[in-house]
């Protein structure tokens, strides 16, 4: 099963959106929805709503006055906070529910309107975040939806900013044109990403990358690195001491393939095989292959370069990840690499070129590696030079 994150602001157009995947063939949770069914009449959510706000935030007949608590609400971070921890808890566990009776090979979307504003992007496979201008937004929800404008900005204050958003968004959906427009969008990304990435996640499998193809630094690997190291956080808890963005991607000016390598740091590899299977619950499923580093002078037995690789199942965002065991030779490598080549201008260009050079030679990315080893042998005794100069010791925790 693929869990699948939607949110935007208020009017961005995520009911368009999930209407869309619906009708693709995702089974859409409704946040909103969930939200009032919680406090219906009769409900324990609704008397604790009547309890912490007072009757007079219901109608006549036993039923929650809707624009009588909105007013209390929007425009008091008190009062909102408090009903927030009223409904979420119970539209949390509403939509686990719901979730649940999903089919195993269906994609869940859940629609969730606070999905930033309350940290839950890391409980997702991807987090889609539908778009629009706030003036654009304004004027949509004011005519077709008969919105009082300010109440609708009282709202759009209350929540992320779209900086917030863009920082948990792994797919960015521009609704600032026709319903045409965004439609289609969804569409492309349900064949293209969502469904083969549910059949990589179901089958253990990782997407085909095709060759060795250098791009231009992307500013944006940082983030997606980031994102990636959020959700292997809280699926890996208390055994992941610590996850890293290595490789090129984490060296900023650096041209790479436009895979992110992360470092996940264990005690020791029968933590990481512990992992193994919720790590490809969670999209990392393992590589068979792969499971040690090429040994170097500093430390040639080959036992203590043990690791073990997983790959990212989404084929929206190539990814690796290299478990290894803190204090081993291979996982002070990995760090010690990226720092150096970010303190040495002249190594990282000398780097590039070696790239550059040999991508297009090979059509397989093995090749291109072993092609780039005569380059890492002279770069290793540099990189401890520099480290042992710098004062550079990998992180203790
Ligand atoms: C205050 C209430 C009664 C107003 O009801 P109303 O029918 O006017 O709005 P509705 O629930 O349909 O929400 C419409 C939109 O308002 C925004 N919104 C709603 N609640 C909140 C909130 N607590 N914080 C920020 N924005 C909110 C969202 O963009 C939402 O999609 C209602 O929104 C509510 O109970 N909110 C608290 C629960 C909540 O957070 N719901 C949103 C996601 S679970
Ligand atoms: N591309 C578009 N062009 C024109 N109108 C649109 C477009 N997308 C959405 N709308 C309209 O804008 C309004 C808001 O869209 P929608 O209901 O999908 O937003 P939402 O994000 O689900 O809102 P809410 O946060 O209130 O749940 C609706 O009236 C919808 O019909």
């Amino acid at each position: 099963m693929l869990q699948v994150g939607l949110t935007g602001g208020i009017g961005a157009g995520k009911s368009t959106v999930a209407r869309r995947l619906h009708e693709l063939g995702a089974t859409v949770v409704d946040s909103d929805r969930i939200a009032r069914e919680v406090v219906e009449p009769g409900t324990d959510g609704l008397r604790e709503v009547v309890a912490a706000f007072g009757d007079e935030v219901l109608a006549e007949d036993g039923s929650l006055n809707r624009p009588a608590l909105a007013a209390k609400v929007f425009g008091n971070d008190e009062n909102r906070a408090r009903l927030n921890s009223i409904v979420h808890p119970r539209v949390r566990d509403r939509a686990v529910e719901l979730t649940s009776k999903a089919p195993a090979d269906g994609i869940v979307v859940q629609d969730i309107p606070l999905l930033v504003e309350n940290g839950m992007a890391p409980a997702f496979h991807l987090v889609v975040v539908v778009d629009a201008d706030v003036e654009l937004r304004v004027h949509r929800l004011t005519t077709s939806r008969g919105m009082d404008e300010k109440d609708v900005r009282a709202r759009i204050a209350a929540q992320a900013s779209e900086e917030q958003r863009r920082e948990a968004a792994d797919v960015w959906l521009d609704n600032g044109g026709s319903e045409a427009d965004v439609r289609a969008a969804v569409t492309d990304l349900w064949h293209h990403r969502l469904l083969p990435f549910e059949r990589h996640v179901r089958e253990g499998t990782y997407p085909d990358r095709g060759g060795p193809e250098i791009v231009d630094y992307d500013p944006e690997w940082p983030r997606d690195a980031r994102q990636l190291i959020a959700r292997l956080k809280l699926a890996a808890g208390d055994k992941a001491l610590r996850v890293d963005h290595v490789g090129s991607t984490a060296v900023p000016g650096l041209a790479a393939k436009d895979v992110i390598d992360l470092q996940l740091t264990v005690q020791s590899l029968d933590d990481a095989d512990a992992l193994a299977e919720t790590l490809a619950g969670v999209g990392f499923p393992a590589l068979p292959a792969f499971t040690r580093d090429t040994p170097k002078a500093t430390d040639p037995d080959p036992e203590h370069w043990r690791k073990r690789t997983h790959a990212s199942a989404d084929p929206g965002r190539w990814a690796n990840l290299h478990i290894r065991a803190a204090g081993s030779p291979g996982w002070r490598y990995a760090l010690l690499f990226p720092a150096w080549l970010r303190a040495d201008a002249d190594a990282r260009a000398e780097y590039e070129a070696v790239k550059r050079e040999a991508a297009p030679r090979f059509a397989d990315i093995p090749s291109y590696g072993v092609a780039k080893d005569p380059w890492f042998a002279q770069a290793d005794s540099r990189a401890e030079a520099w480290a042992a100069a710098a004062g550079w010791q990998p992180p203790t925790r």
